[in-house]
Formats: C-alpha cells, structure tokens, sequence
C-alpha cells in the first residue's frame, strides 16, 4: 500500500510551479484529467444505458487508479465497513480492473450453485502464474480439462479415505516427534505457529513421496515463506495489465526464483523415485505398497495413454499445490485455535477434561480417540468462524457477463465472496464476537459449504480439495499438544488476538507460549 500511496503523490511533491514548463505541464496534466473524467462518466452512463442492468453500487474513485490509494491495510474490515454503506454486493476499481465484493449467503450462493459454472475461473494475478507454471496447477488454474484431471487426482486417489487411512502411521510419527521435540525444550519459549509449520510439512512431504527430512522441511519451509510475502505484495501490474510485461516490482521475477527452486527440489526427489522404482521393478517387487509412495502413482500417470496421462509440468505443479495449500492454512488455523483456547480459562478446561475423559492420562493422543472428542471439533470449527484464514476465498472471475442480484457483473472481474463478514453476522450469529465453541455442539455444522452461513473452506466445484485431510491434522496437532502439555504466555505478555490481513488472516503477533509437562509417566514422551 506504501508503494500505491508514494507512487501517487510522486510528482506532485514540491511546490516551484511559477517556471514556465512547470505551469505548462500543470495545464496538460488538468486537459487530461479533465478528458479522463469526461470518459469515466460516460462510460458509466453507458453501462445504464444500454438495457442491462446497473453496475453494482460503490465508493466514488479516481479516474485512472480508482480506490488503490485509499484501500487500507487491514482489507477485510474496511471492506466490511463499505459493505454497510454500499450494500452485500458492491463494486470498486482497482486501476483498471473491477473488483465486485459479495457479503450475504443468499448472493454468495448464486456465485457457487446458481451461476457456479459461469464463476469457476480463477481470478489469474502475476504472481500467481509465476508460481503455477503459467496457471497449470489447481489452485490457480481456470476450469479447464487440466484442472479438472489434477484435482481428481488429489481428491480421489492422494487423498481419498483409503489411502488417508494407509497413511495414518506417517501422521501419528511426525505429530509424535513434534510431542517429542517441545518436551526436549519444556520450560522454553515456542513459536506454534513454527511447529504446526514443520509437521505438517513433514506429514505432506511423507504422503507424498514416502520419506522426509530436517533439511527438506526445512527447505520448503523456507521457500513457503518468501511465496507468501511476494503474494502479499500490492502488484500494480495486476491493477494495470499494460504494465505486465515490465514487471516493474520484480515480482514475477521474484516469484519465478522460488518457483525454480522448488522446482530444483521436486527435480531431485522425482529423479531418486524414478531410479527407486526402476531398481524395484529390476527386483519385480511390487511397485507399490499399499499405496503409501503418491509420487510413486503419479509418475505411472505420465506414461498412461488413456487420457489420465501427466507431463513433468503437471506433477510438479500438483506437488507445488499439496505443498503450500496445505501449510500455510493448518499452521494459521492451529495458532488461532491455540491463541483463543489459551486467551479463554473455561475453554481450555473443557477441552483438557474432555482429553482426559477420551484419551486418558496414562496415554497418547491416537487417530482412533480424534471422533470422540466433540468439543475440540467445536472449538476447531469455532476458531473457523471468527478466524477463517482464507477472508474473501480463492478470487474468482467470471468468465462471461451476468447478473447477481440485481445488478450487472462484467466478464473477467475479479470476484471476493467475504466470507469473513458472513461469519461475523448478527443477522446469522448470536453475539458472533464471542469465542463460543457451544454454539458447534449440534450435527448442524460441518465443512462442506452447503450451509453458505458458514463455509471456511469455500463452497461448490473450487471449494478446498485437502479437507479430509486438513480436519485430521487440526485435530490430532491440536489435540496432542493440548494433552501433553499446559501452555502458559511468556512473563509480562498479554493475550493478544489482533488479525492482520494478508494471503491469510493471520495473528499479528505470533504466538510464542511457554509448555510444561502434563503427563507424569515421561516415557509417553519418548
Ligand atoms: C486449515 C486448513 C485449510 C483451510 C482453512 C483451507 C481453505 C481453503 C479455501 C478457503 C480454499 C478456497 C476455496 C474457494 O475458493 O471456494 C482452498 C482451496 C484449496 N485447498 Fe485448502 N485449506 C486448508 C488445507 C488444505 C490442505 C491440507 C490441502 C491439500 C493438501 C488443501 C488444498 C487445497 C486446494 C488444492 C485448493 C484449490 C481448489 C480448487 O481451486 O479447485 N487445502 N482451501
């Protein structure tokens, strides 16, 4: 945002305009703000005119680069404060493109069931395509034949319960080492977000192709970082497309750097599995076990001549997806959830008593406890609604014109449905800004979007493709480190659950807690 607001005010800086070319220069630049308001209300008198229906309401903007200069940092309230004045759809430009805000589940349900074909292209950023192959993976892809194969292939084979259940031994080691890792530095300070981070990297890179290390997790949990800083870049050449090709903030190129790298790493582990396998069919042992080596699978795919075949591309753009769709979203829910459990002294009791009615004292949190422990679930789903990660969703763009509401939605827009003001209504919510996990208890709720009152996960054909996996790890992460140790806040430090918006809608201050032992048999811990 400081760039938007230093790139505005460059040139109008100092006052020395009495020399002739300066006074000259003042008059053209006036002609043409004048020309280019003249075009602006003409272009939006044309949008009325013409029979169809109006644009969406909005705020009033500068010709040329709209509302950059006045959007703030914190984008979720601000947009949730125009929504009051302008209403739940409402639009507003970002230089040159349009950007249309959905804040009732009566109009976010046009755009996910109603129109959901019309609505299922991504909104494409630079960025974006840097990251993914030029939009090849699916996260960020249109709704083409590519997506559709890829996503099948995560939804239905990675991650379907079958292989979820073959891989349950990955899970419960790598949660065990985290569980094992805090006891060794007990009595010490803990980023929680830092450990969620490195399990669940470790449980990926494990599904994924089998093995894991600290270098490796390391590695990616590095790369991840940087991918989200350049995403939370404010990229004129988004707002602008004639600036595309000069990629003036470097982002792109940015972007394509950490894209090699983990190309680089996805190169070598793709090139050890092809000669593992190889040696393997040499030994005509059987390829694959269980199906616990994906990456194993998916290399079968690329020589498949049946239409289900992968380019390198394709599998590497998968693996680029697994790894950073995953990550980030876990390791933020998981400090919310720790933060609000911690900030709320009955909360935390309930949650604890109910680990020692299910789990027991003398044990360990195992998969099989997680479906019993009802009020965790709660708790989890609870820290969903007041902090769901992803604010506006995935952006998407329609891909023709149409209607929504009453009004006239262009094609190629870019699309935010806000769930977070959904999730913070009265009109849907009682007392919605109380942390209260109570009100989850009924059957009422679950993650699938079909109730557009609360849909953290998205909803419809883009809605997440990991929650089966993503509602095992928050349990079992969570519940393990609530039932091995107490968690206290570092001396002198105050509980602090302030957002602040960026690729997700995190803490603004980190959680750093002090663990202490809870189980008095230490050997649990080995
Ligand atoms: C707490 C954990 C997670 C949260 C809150 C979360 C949330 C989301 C949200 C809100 C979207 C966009 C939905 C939309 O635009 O309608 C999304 C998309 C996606 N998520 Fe997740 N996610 C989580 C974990 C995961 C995991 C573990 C994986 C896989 C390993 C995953 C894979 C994906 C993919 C591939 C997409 C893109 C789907 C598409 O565009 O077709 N997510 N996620």
């Amino acid at each position: 945002m400081t760039q938007v607001t230093k790139l505005v005010s460059w040139g109008w800086g100092e006052n020395n305009n009495h020399h002739p070319t300066n006074k000259l220069l003042v008059l053209v630049v006036t002609i043409l703000v004048l020309i280019l308001v003249s075009l602006w209300f003409k272009s939006r008198r044309s949008n009325t005119s013409n029979g169809a229906p109006p644009l969406p309401p909005g705020p009033r903007s500068l010709p040329i680069i709209g509302y950059l200069p006045f959007l703030s940092s914190n984008l979720h309230t601000q947009i949730t404060t125009m929504a009051h004045t302008y209403g739940p759809i409402f639009k507003f430009k970002l230089g040159s493109k349009l950007h249309v805000v959905i804040s009732t589940p009566e109009l976010v349900k046009e755009v996910v069931r109603d129109q959901d074909e019309i609505f299922s292209d991504r909104d494409q950023t630079a960025a974006g395509l840097a990251i993914s192959y030029g939009g090849q993976d699916i996260v960020l892809s249109k709704n083409t034949p590519n997506w559709r194969k890829l996503r099948k292939i995560l939804v239905h084979e990675i991650l379907s319960n079958k292989n979820l259940k073959a891989t349950n031994s990955f899970r419960r080691e790598e949660v065990r080492k985290t569980v094992k890792n805090v006891f060794s530095i007990i009595g010490t300070t803990i980023d929680i977000r830092k450990i969620v981070f490195t399990t669940e990297t470790n449980v990926l890179t494990r599904i994924v192709w089998g093995n894991t290390s600290d270098k490796l997790g390391a590695e990616i949990d590095m790369v991840a970082s940087n991918i989200v800083k350049i995403f939370e870049k404010v990229n004129l050449s988004d707002f602008f497309p004639s600036l595309l090709r000069f990629d003036l903030q470097d982002v792109e190129r940015d972007m394509k750097m950490q894209r090699d790298m983990l190309d680089k790493l996805f190169t070598t582990i793709i090139e050890d599995e092809t000669e593992s396998n190889f040696k393997r069919s040499q030994d005509d042992q059987v390829r694959h076990e269980g199906n616990e080596n994906f990456l194993g699978m998916l290399l079968d795919h690329k020589d498949e001549k049946d239409g289900t075949s992968l380019s390198m591309i394709q599998i590497k753009a998968l693996l680029l997806d697994i790894m950073l769709a995953g990550t980030e979203t876990t390791a933020t829910t998981v400090e919310w959830a720790m933060a609000s459990i911690m900030h709320d002294y009955i909360v935390m009791k309930k949650v604890q008593e109910e680990l020692v009615e299910v789990v027991g004292l003398n044990n360990m949190v195992e998969e099989s406890h997680l479906s019993k422990l009802i009020y965790l679930d709660a708790t989890i789903k609870e820290t969903l609604r007041m902090y769901p990660v992803v604010p506006f969703l995935m952006p998407r763009s329609p891909r023709k014109s149409c209607i929504i509401g009453r009004y006239t939605i262009p094609k190629g827009c870019t699309i935010f449905l806000n769930v977070w003001s959904i999730h913070r209504d009265p009109r849907y919510w009682d007392n919605p800004l109380k942390f209260d996990p109570d009100r989850f208890l009924t059957n009422k709720w679950d993650y699938s979007g079909k109730n557009l009152v609360y849909f953290p996960f998205g909803s419809g054909r883009r809605s997440c493709a990991g929650v089966p996996l993503a509602e095992k790890m928050l349990m079992f992460i969570l519940a393990s480190l609530l039932h091995s140790f107490d968690w206290r806040l570092p001396q002198g430090e105050e509980h602090d659950l302030t957002e602040t918006f960026g690729i997700t809608l995190k803490k603004r201050k980190p959680l750093i807690a002090i663990p202490s032992q809870r189980l008095s048999n230490v050997n649990l811990y080995m």
